[in-house]
Formats: structure tokens, C-alpha cells, sequence
């Protein structure tokens, strides 16, 4: 990999961030995925999982697709949709995938699908490739 994240304290994958999400993600042909089980500290509404936290797990997962490809980009636009709620308590997946490429710009599609398989929220991002030095 160019750049080097084992000593980020990146919010979304680090081990060392001590209020970091610590995602774990899977490869899974071309779909990036992870898991996550909400607690309190991460409730809007209560009971429920913060928006804002989901749009976080959605961006990291998208940006972990591309690094795996050694595809080195930032997020300039995400769109989210959130159609049903997370509960807190009960694991859910949060999966990503490349939908388009056309020069510098890649469009990524992510979605939150809940134990039984309901899509909750899904979301579209735009990344712009950036040099190997962020
Ligand atoms: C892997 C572990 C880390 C995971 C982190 C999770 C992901 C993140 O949170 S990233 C952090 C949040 N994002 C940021 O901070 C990005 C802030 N933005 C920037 O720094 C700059 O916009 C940057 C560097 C991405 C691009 O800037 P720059 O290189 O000057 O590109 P710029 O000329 O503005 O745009 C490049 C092209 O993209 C196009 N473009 C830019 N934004 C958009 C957009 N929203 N929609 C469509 N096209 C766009 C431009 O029109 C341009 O097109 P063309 O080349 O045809 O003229």
C-alpha cells in the first residue's frame, strides 16, 4: 500500500483510536463489508443508531474499497437514505462497492442491511483520486 495506515488514528479503522469505531472489514469479491453492533454512545433517538454514525460507516467502507485497490481518493460528496432505523443492540452489515469510474472521479455505492436482510440505509459517494501522499 502507498500510504501507510497502520499508525493513522483514523476515526473509522484504527486499533490505537480510543474513540474510534475500530472497523474490521472483509473483502468479499467486489464488495467491501463490515460489521458493527451499535451501543448507547451511539444512539440518536434512543434505541436507535445516530445518522450521522451510519453516513461514517458508509464513507469508511466505500474508502476502504478503494484502498484495497491501492486507489488512493477522498470523499468530496456523499448522499444518504435512511429508510428505516438501526436499532442499537443487534449487529448489522455495511457494505460498499465501486458503481462507476470516469477519470479522477469514482462513484461508490454503499448500503446498511440489517439482520433479516432489510436495506435500512443506502448511500451514493463521490471520491476524487488524489496523488499518493494524503
Ligand atoms: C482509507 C482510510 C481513510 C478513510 C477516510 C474516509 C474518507 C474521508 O473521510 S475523506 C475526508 C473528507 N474529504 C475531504 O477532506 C476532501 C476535501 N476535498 C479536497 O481536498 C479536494 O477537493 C480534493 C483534493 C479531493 C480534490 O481537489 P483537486 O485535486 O483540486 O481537484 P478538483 O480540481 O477540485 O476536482 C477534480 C475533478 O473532480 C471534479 N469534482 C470535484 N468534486 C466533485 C463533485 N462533488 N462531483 C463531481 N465532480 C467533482 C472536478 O470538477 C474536477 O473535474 P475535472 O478534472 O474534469 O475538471
Amino acid at each position: 500500500m502507498s500510504v501507510e495506515l497502520r499508525d493513522s488514528m483514523c476515526f473509522g479503522c484504527s486499533p490505537q483510536n480510543p474513540i474510534g469505531l475500530k472497523l474490521k472489514f472483509i473483502h468479499d469479491g467486489d464488495i467491501c463489508r463490515s460489521y458493527f453492533t451499535g451501543s448507547r454512545e451511539h444512539e440518536g433517538w434512543p434505541g436507535i443508531m445516530h445518522g450521522g454514525l451510519l453516513t461514517t460507516l458508509l464513507d469508511e467502507v466505500m474508502a476502504q474499497w478503494l484502498y484495497e485497490r491501492d486507489i488512493m481518493a477522498m470523499t468530496v460528496e456523499i448522499n444518504v437514505k435512511f429508510s428505516k432505523p438501526v436499532p442499537i443492540g443487534q449487529q448489522f452489515a455495511v457494505e460498499g462497492k465501486q458503481e462507476s469510474k470516469k477519470g479522477r472521479l469514482i462513484v461508490l455505492e454503499g448500503q446498511v442491511l440489517l439482520s433479516d436482510g432489510t436495506v435500512a440505509t443506502k448511500a451514493t459517494a463521490k471520491f476524487i483520486q488524489v496523488k499518493n501522499s494524503i
